[in-house]
């Protein structure tokens, strides 16, 4: 029934050279990042931090959807504005995560389904209602000693797959996120193997789903060494060891790929997305974009520090972010611009 409208807005969020701006950090995971910075861990700090994000100028230049958490979709500014709407009218297409947590897969130590499928299709109305127009939903694969089990995997495809058809019906495109995490000392051959796995079987359900593939967008890791590895491989290593795996897994079908950035530091995160953009953006079939949380607000968080006269530098930090991600999908990142500009 929306088959041309979950295309044109899946095309959109990729269209330009822009990407997406994650915003939707459940409460404990934002709390969890307000606590290390000092910021209070209240519902006020909490929205003067996403009003912040949400008006800052010029920022729709490089950022084409913001993901937003269900406190934020229905808060307002001073006047009465919803934040939805100051979104909308700065040329943002507004998004949300509609899952509900990954928690521990029964029988499986270790391990974690995400849930949030019970109730979802009359949630999904509403949040389209709401003015959404896309959604996310997050899996999160661990690497360990004998994990990650065939369990976890099936489990967590079955549940993207049966969360995409259900946003299709609701007429917003799905954001399908499966996160295979960086903890760890495993090697980048490992993430390959393990981030492989993970795509055939999401695709495999989101064929038996009946999933549009031209109206979804996938939202991965990058294949990348754990983060205690001894060996970290080069940008150009990392570009060329994604591509790889994405071409073994991913249907041409799909518009784009708008990876999370999943602990990376904001630079490095650039730096991966430029070098595959440098060398493979003209011979595969998806975009190549960002959905970066951390790697985008990180330094603005810093320098905001949860006190109403850093507003205005903290939005510099994050415009200026998402502009080295938008430089990153055309190749042309240059840390060292980064670097002076930053300062
Ligand atoms: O644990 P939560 O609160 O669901 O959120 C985790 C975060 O992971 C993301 O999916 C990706 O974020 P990063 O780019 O920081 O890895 C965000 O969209 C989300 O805010």
């Amino acid at each position: 029934m929306y088959r041309q409208q979950l295309i044109d807005t899946a095309n959109a969020l990729v269209a330009d050279d822009k990407g997406l701006l994650a915003m939707d950090e459940s409460t404990p995971t934002c709390h969890k990042r307000f606590e290390k910075l000092g910021i209070p861990q209240t519902e006020e700090y909490r929205y003067a931090y996403r009003e912040l994000i949400a008006t800052t100028p010029g920022l729709s230049e490089s950022i084409s959807g913001a993901i937003l958490y269900d406190e934020t979709i229905r808060q307002q500014t001073s006047d009465g504005t919803p934040l939805v709407s100051v979104l909308m009218n700065s040329g943002i297409i507004p998004g949300i995560k509609v899952d509900a947590g990954a928690k521990a897969l029964a029988g499986h130590p270790g391990e974690k389904v995400t849930e949030g499928l019970d109730g979802l299709r009359d949630r999904l109305t509403e949040y389209a209602q709401l003015g959404a127009r896309f959604a996310k939903w997050r899996a999160v694969i661990t690497i360990g000693p004998g994990l990650p089990t065939p369990g976890c995997y099936a489990a967590n495809a079955h549940a993207l797959a049966r969360y995409a058809a259900l946003c299709q019906e609701a007429g917003l495109v799905p954001i399908v996120e499966p996160e295979v995490l960086m903890d760890g000392d495993h090697g980048l051959s490992r993430c390959f193997a393990v981030t492989e796995e993970a795509l055939r079987a999401v695709f495999q359900q989101l064929y038996q789903q009946r999933v549009l593939l031209e109206g979804m967008i996938l939202k991965p890791n990058m294949i990348v060494p754990g983060l205690d590895c001894r060996i970290q491989e080069t940008v150009e290593e990392v570009a060329a060891a994604t591509i790889e795996c994405f071409r073994h897994s991913v249907p041409a079908a799909v518009p784009g790929v708008a990876f999370l950035s999943g602990g990376q530091s904001s630079e490095l995160a650039s730096a991966r997305l430029n070098a595959m953009n440098v060398k493979y953006k003209s011979q595969v079939p998806w975009a190549l974009a960002f959905s970066f949380a951390r790697a985008i607000q990180q330094p603005a968080m810093e320098l905001w520090a949860g006190k109403a006269e850093n507003t205005q530098a903290a939005q510099k930090a994050l415009n200026h972010r998402a502009k080295c991600n938008r430089e990153a999908r055309r190749g042309e990142y240059d840390p060292q611009i980064d670097a002076v500009d930053a300062s």
